[in-house]
């Protein structure tokens, strides 16, 4: 029995009587009509793998013209319909004429049983060759995205970043479930795919899903896929990201995003390892090794009641906290070299380094938005450096953002660099109570008042 379904069109019941009692016996359903302007409703209700259509349908009609225009239609619903016409004898020019319309082939009529199987299961084995190629293509088209990425491997050496390098290392092999927390931009993306690269899954799929930008609707139909007919707009199945990453590794990003609903989905997947395409009740094992990665306190979240606890034990069997760059010391220098040399690059400027002053500020540069804003602190500097050095005045950092406890002043400073830091620390401690800020310093209000002025701050 082949696994196809066959549409058959013909204006004369006998015709279709005898197709229906022939190939019923061979294929796995057999719809026949009588007349051609059904098929919207036939193909839009049904699962149809190959059209059997005659090409005269008026009386005393039998020049084909009929059949070239619902050829024409059918495929203008989807050219990847597979329609095989019926003609009689005289009329085979027409029939090659449909074939270079899109038709698949012609069968002469009246035909000979063997015959019409023959042709109608090669179509058949075309037109499931042209359901594979289309999911594929799907497929494809959705990770092509991700493969684009560029990932930069981990730099740094500073102890925080060299213990997490030690972590991963002993967790990668394992198929642990491992949670990266870290605020935006210490680089939890690049942790995760090196996390990846050094699993034993490295030559499959790294599968990022970001879950921040997945509103309530697209949450289920975007991870777990959906079945044809599931909602409006599923004209085919389509897998889920999570089917899609067989075998390899999904990064769920933002999982603090979730609303408690879609928490308790993903809970259900993971306890399981199976998933529900929607609109189907098959259950389908997934093989996957799970990332997850957040910016929000999911410790503190569980307390208020905003994320489910029995989630957060089962996606940080391993937590890996990453370090606001801030607190990473040099790294930062390291960094920010690795930066100026890839923007030197791209906008093709032969910037050597930072001067010493601007190298100051940088370590002692608070970093709110970390790796990501040192990025793009250097290619702005990159982009606005006349000579072949960086100076202070190219990083164009704001002054409010110096001076946080977690960047220590260096004492190979300027002493009125320092003092201006000093300033800036003391009124952000108060947050901008001057009187205050001033007391800490030891200054009256009108001195701290003339520095102010003095630094511009
Ligand atoms: N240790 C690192 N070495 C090299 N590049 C890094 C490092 N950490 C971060 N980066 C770079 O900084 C940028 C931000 O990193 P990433 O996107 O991984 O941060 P994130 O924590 O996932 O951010 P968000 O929470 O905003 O999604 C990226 O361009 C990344 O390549």
């Amino acid at each position: 029995m082949i696994d196809s379904n066959v549409l058959v069109i013909d204006d004369d019941d006998d015709i279709l009587l005898s197709a229906r009692l022939f190939l019923k016996q061979h294929f796995k359903q057999v719809i026949t009509c009588k007349s051609p302007r059904e098929i919207n409703v036939l193909l839009s209700r049904n699962e149809i793998d190959i059209i059997l259509l005659d090409m005269n349908y008026q009386k005393g009609a039998s020049d084909g013209r009929e059949g070239i225009y619902w050829l024409e239609h059918i495929l203008s619903i989807d050219k990847d319909h597979v329609v095989v016409l019926m003609t009689a004898y005289g009329n085979v020019e027409l029939a090659v004429q449909a074939i270079k319309k899109g038709a698949t082939d012609f069968i002469l009529k009246p035909w000979e049983n063997e015959k019409l199987f023959a042709t109608l299961s090669a179509a058949s084995r075309l037109r499931q060759s042209n359901k594979k190629v289309k999911k594929l293509e799907k497929i494809h088209s959705s990770l092509q995205k991700d493969l684009n990425r560029q990932f930069e491997n981990i730099l740094g050496n500073s102890q925080p970043i060299m213990q997490l390098q030690n972590t991963l290392v002993k967790v990668a092999p394992t198929d642990a479930n491992v949670l990266i927390l870290g605020e935006n931009g210490t680089g939890k993306q690049v942790f995760a795919y090196e996390l990846h690269k050094l699993s034993n899954r490295k030559n499959q799929i790294f599968m990022h899903v970001d879950l921040g930008s997945l509103n309530e609707n697209l949450f289920e139909s975007e991870l777990f896929g959906y079945a044809k007919g599931a909602f409006t707009d599923a004209k085919d199945d389509k897998p889920g990201r999570f089917e899609m990453a067989e075998g390899g590794t999904i990064f769920l990003d933002e999982i603090g995003n979730l609303s408690l609903p879609l928490q308790a989905k993903l809970l259900s997947v993971i306890q399981n390892r199976t998933v529900n395409r929607l609109g189907e009740s098959k259950e389908r094992k997934i093989n996957v090794r799970l990332i997850t990665a957040t910016n929000m306190p999911l410790n503190e979240m569980v307390n208020k009641g905003t994320f489910r606890q029995d989630l957060l034990f089962r996606i940080n069997t391993v937590e890996l906290v990453l370090p606001p760059l801030a607190q990473r010391g040099t790294d930062i220098l390291v960094l920010a070299n690795h930066f100026l040399s890839t923007f030197s690059t791209r906008y093709h400027k032969s910037i050597l380094n930072f001067d010493e002053k601007a190298e100051n500020v940088l370590l002692n540069y608070y970093w709110p938005g970390n790796v990501r804003e040192l990025q793009h602190v250097v290619e702005r500097a990159v982009i606005m450096a006349d000579g072949i050095e960086i100076g202070v005045n190219d990083l164009q950092l704001s002054p409010q953002k110096f001076g946080s406890n977690s960047a220590p002043i260096q004492t190979d400073m300027g002493l009125e660099e320092m003092e201006k830091l000093m300033v800036q620390k003391a009124i952000d401690k108060n947050k901008g109570n001057i009187s205050r800020a001033a007391a800490d310093l030891g200054l009256t209000r009108a001195a701290l008042y003339r520095r102010i002025e003095k630094f511009n701050l």
